[in-house]
């Protein structure tokens, strides 16, 4: 299938089509006897959204800039649309200028002594661009960031969420293939993220170029991906879509990092063929040994606490969510959190029985790994 992707009236940009992009193979990055990035194999089909994913350290921040060209890989290798870009035997072979491709980093780096115009129009300029294209490509620009109003004021005299839309209009001007973003509204407030979640991928569908989006944010990944690939200690722990990483996740970590709320793990043992965890019977278990048994929040019920196929626990928090409830709780050490069809008041510390369901949604064993 070939779609032609239009970013303004009558404006063709980028033919999506089923070849990839960017073609990761190995990567790997050490430092010193350290391994920030080991053995990335990713493939990214041109045109999509591919979240990074992890918690702090994970090496996000290191693979984004092993694909600017910021950073020489120490194994493996990058490609782009065909052409290696680096590799750990031949160091960066394409430099950042050289890869088609555009940053946007947390910080928004814009020039301070140029007007909004000015700075979207820079790299334009440094490509070489004749003075009518800049200033057709700047107006355009401006207007599908939402900024032209702004052209002529300079980066201090607008705000923040303003500032990002400014850097994201520069990155896009001179129509890279390739997007790249690292954490790019970690400095807006709560509600101006949402809106530049939306925004931004309104500037993906109209560009049609791939983008790769690092966040430690699991909600942001979600919304904006087409691709995620879940970090963990420099590995991708797993790599697909959204609603694979939701329905099917293969390891114990992507079930608790990946989900609002995250799934329950229960540790349990296998009791004479059935479940057991904290002396309460489950449900019947394939086989002998422990395993970790997930339970996402919205199938287990709450009880009273003296009921007898219920697992005692203490209440830690409970949030109204439109209607529902989220409640959270400790049984032992294991944190579970139920979301319940109405709105119930709970008071903390108080007791309450949790009743898991007999069908586990996922069993993983004691390394954190699917076993079915
Ligand atoms: N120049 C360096 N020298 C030594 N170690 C480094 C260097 N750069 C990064 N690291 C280490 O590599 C690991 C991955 O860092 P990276 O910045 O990629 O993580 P991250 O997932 O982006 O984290 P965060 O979300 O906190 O930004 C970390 O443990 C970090 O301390």
């Amino acid at each position: 299938m070939n779609v032609q992707i239009r970013e303004q009236k009558g404006e063709p940009i980028l033919p999506q089509t089923n070849a990839s992009a960017i073609e990761i193979s190995n990567l790997e990055r050490t430092y010193g006897t350290f391994n920030a990035v080991s053995e990335v194999n990713i493939t990214v089909p041109r045109g999509s959204f591919l979240v990074l994913v992890g918690p702090s350290g994970c090496g996000k921040s290191t693979m984004l800039r092993m694909l600017a060209g910021l950073e020489t890989p120490t194994g493996g290798s990058i490609t782009f649309e065909g052409r290696e870009v680096a590799s750990g035997s031949r160091g960066i072979i394409r430099g950042p200028a050289d890869r088609d491709c555009g940053l946007v980093f947390q910080s928004y780096a814009l020039w301070p002594h140029m007007t909004v115009a000015a700075n979207v129009e820079w790299p334009l300029k440094v490509a070489k661009w004749s003075a009518g294209d800049r200033r057709a490509r700047v107006a355009d620009v401006l207007k599908l960031m939402a900024i032209d109003h702004l052209a002529e004021r300079f980066p201090n005299e607008i705000s923040g969420g303003q500032q990002q839309r400014v850097a994201i209009a520069r990155m896009i001007a001179p129509r890279p293939k390739i997007l790249l973003f690292d954490e790019p509204l970690s400095n807006l407030d709560a509600k101006l993220r949402v809106e530049m979640r939306t925004e931004l991928m309104r500037v993906h569908r109209a560009t049609g170029a791939t983008s790769v989006y690092v966040t430690h944010d699991q909600v942001e990944a979600l919304t904006m991906a087409t691709h995620v690939a879940v970090l963990k200690d420099g590995r991708v722990e797993q790599f697909g879509s959204p609603e694979e990483l939701l329905s099917r996740p293969k390891t114990a970590f992507v079930a608790t990092f990946i989900g609002t709320p995250p799934a329950n793990l229960v540790p349990a043992t296998d009791a004479e063929g059935s479940w057991s965890f904290q002396g309460i019977r489950l449900g019947p278990s394939q086989g002998a040994g422990s395993a970790q048994l997930m339970y996402r929040a919205e199938r287990l019920g709450v009880t009273s606490h003296d009921q007898q196929d219920a697992v005692p626990v203490e209440v830690l928090e409970a949030v109204p969510l439109a209607g529902r409830t989220m409640v959270t709780a400790l049984a032992g050490e294991t944190r579970l959190t139920a979301v319940i069809d109405q709105a119930h008041r709970f008071t903390i510390g108080e007791v309450i029985g949790i009743r898991l369901p007999s069908e586990p949604d996922g069993v993983f064993d004691e390394r954190g790994i699917l076993r079915s």
